[in-house]
């Protein structure tokens, strides 16, 4: 089945300044000019990695476009795509408001390649020109909401590509799966009280943002019971996530019946991120996608694309990433995780007494999904 991937050079152009990890520096508090952690080098090894695997050559290329306005403003305010832009014409950038999130020169219209990419994307789907798709698009969207960016997001890349799906692609039921360690908080608002948008976040519990990813977080008014949080205990591991795929997010979607399965498609909850405490391994991202594959498959003719979100080990996540793309592909590089040795104790670890209690705390809103 053709598999569509989306990548362009100016996503590597994103410039996330000399912030030392996470913030600007700031002598007077001991902070060095250095690399923000969400910058481009990790991004840029997930691509050459599919080069040079050879898994580019089983890949359809498509060529990424711009966002356009009435597309951006199906999901955002006016008010705050004009305050990205502003920050953006800026000669040195700014920052997208919440202080982690630097905006570079330009950085407007990159985050609208990546919003346009993915919707490019989702529209050849749908158009049978490929079945599903990856699109390593920078920066992330997950936490943007319809007025606010946040957590390294400017615009909601995968809001923008729902509502096309919905408005210009007949394709009216949307389930969006986030696996990306951090609550899918922006993607989760933008679809609070909208029935035909499931919503279902699998990630660290109290990572970020604050307070965020409750599994009382349910969705409101006519959406109620259309927004599922499954937040996993620190040092969850390849147990607990495909426990939880097969207890939540598996039967979530049975019962929805998506016309069209989108994945945010965070690699953050990896052993070694250093942005979070998970324990998954590039198999575990394997086997969720096969069963993502698989769902699919059963319910909306394999119509699964993905949006790269986190994921900050630059020598880890592009092995997790390789092992996600050739199954969503339904081919192999032959190239094994060369780290399987290093974390095989970790995949090792089996379901522990509190990782189940919070998946059956989540689970028992499944029912709620018609
Ligand atoms: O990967 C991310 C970014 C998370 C960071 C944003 C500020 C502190 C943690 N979100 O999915
Ligand atoms: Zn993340």
């Amino acid at each position: 089945m053709p598999t569509g991937y989306v990548f362009h050079p100016h996503y590597l152009w994103h410039d996330t300044g000399t912030s030392d990890g996470l913030l600007p520096p700031d002598p007077s508090a001991g902070i060095p000019p250095g690399a923000h952690v969400g910058n481009a080098d990790t991004t840029r090894r997930i691509h050459d990695l599919i080069h040079a695997s050879g898994l580019l050559r089983d890949l359809v290329a498509i060529e990424p476009r711009e966002a356009t306005m009435t597309e951006l403003l199906r999901v955002h305010t006016s008010d705050h795509v004009q305050h990205i832009k502003d920050q953006s014409d800026q000669r040195g950038g700014g920052d997208a408001g919440d202080g982690y999130s630097p905006v570079g020169r330009g950085s407007y219209r990159i985050a609208r390649l990546a919003a346009g990419g993915l919707t490019e994307l989702v529209t050849r789907v749908a158009e049978g020109e490929v079945t599903n798709g990856y699109a390593l698009t920078r920066p992330p969207g997950h936490h943007a909401t319809a007025d606010h960016a946040m957590g390294f997001c400017l615009f909601n890349t995968i809001a923008v590509a729902a509502r096309h799906a919905q408005a210009q692609l007949g394709l009216p039921r949307i389930a969006i799966v986030d696996v990306d360690v951090h609550h899918g908080n922006g993607t989760q608002a933008i679809f609070y009280a909208d029935p035909t948008v499931l919503t279902i976040s699998i990630h660290q519990a109290n990572c970020f943002p604050p307070n965020s990813g409750h599994v009382r977080e349910n969705g409101a008014g006519p959406g109620a019971g259309y927004a599922l949080n499954v937040p996993l205990p620190a040092g969850t591991g390849h147990a607990g996530y495909l426990h939880a795929m097969h207890q939540v997010v598996l039967p979530a979607l049975d019962r929805f019946a998506p016309d069209l399965i989108l994945l945010a498609a965070g690699f953050d909850a990896n052993v070694f991120d250093p942005l979070a405490r998970q324990m998954l391994t590039a198999d575990t991202y394997r086997q969720m996608t096969r069963l993502l594959v698989d769902a699919a498959g059963r319910l909306c003719d394999g119509r699964l694309v993905a949006a790269h979100e986190g994921g900050y080990n630059p020598w880890y996540v592009p092995h997790c990433a390789l092992a996600f793309l050739e199954e969503l592909a339904g081919t192999t590089t032959h190239l094994p995780d060369p780290y399987a040795a290093v974390v095989a104790g970790y995949a090792a670890e089996p379901l522990l007494p509190h990782q189940r209690d919070a998946i059956e705390a989540a689970a028992q809103l499944v029912d709620r999904v018609k």
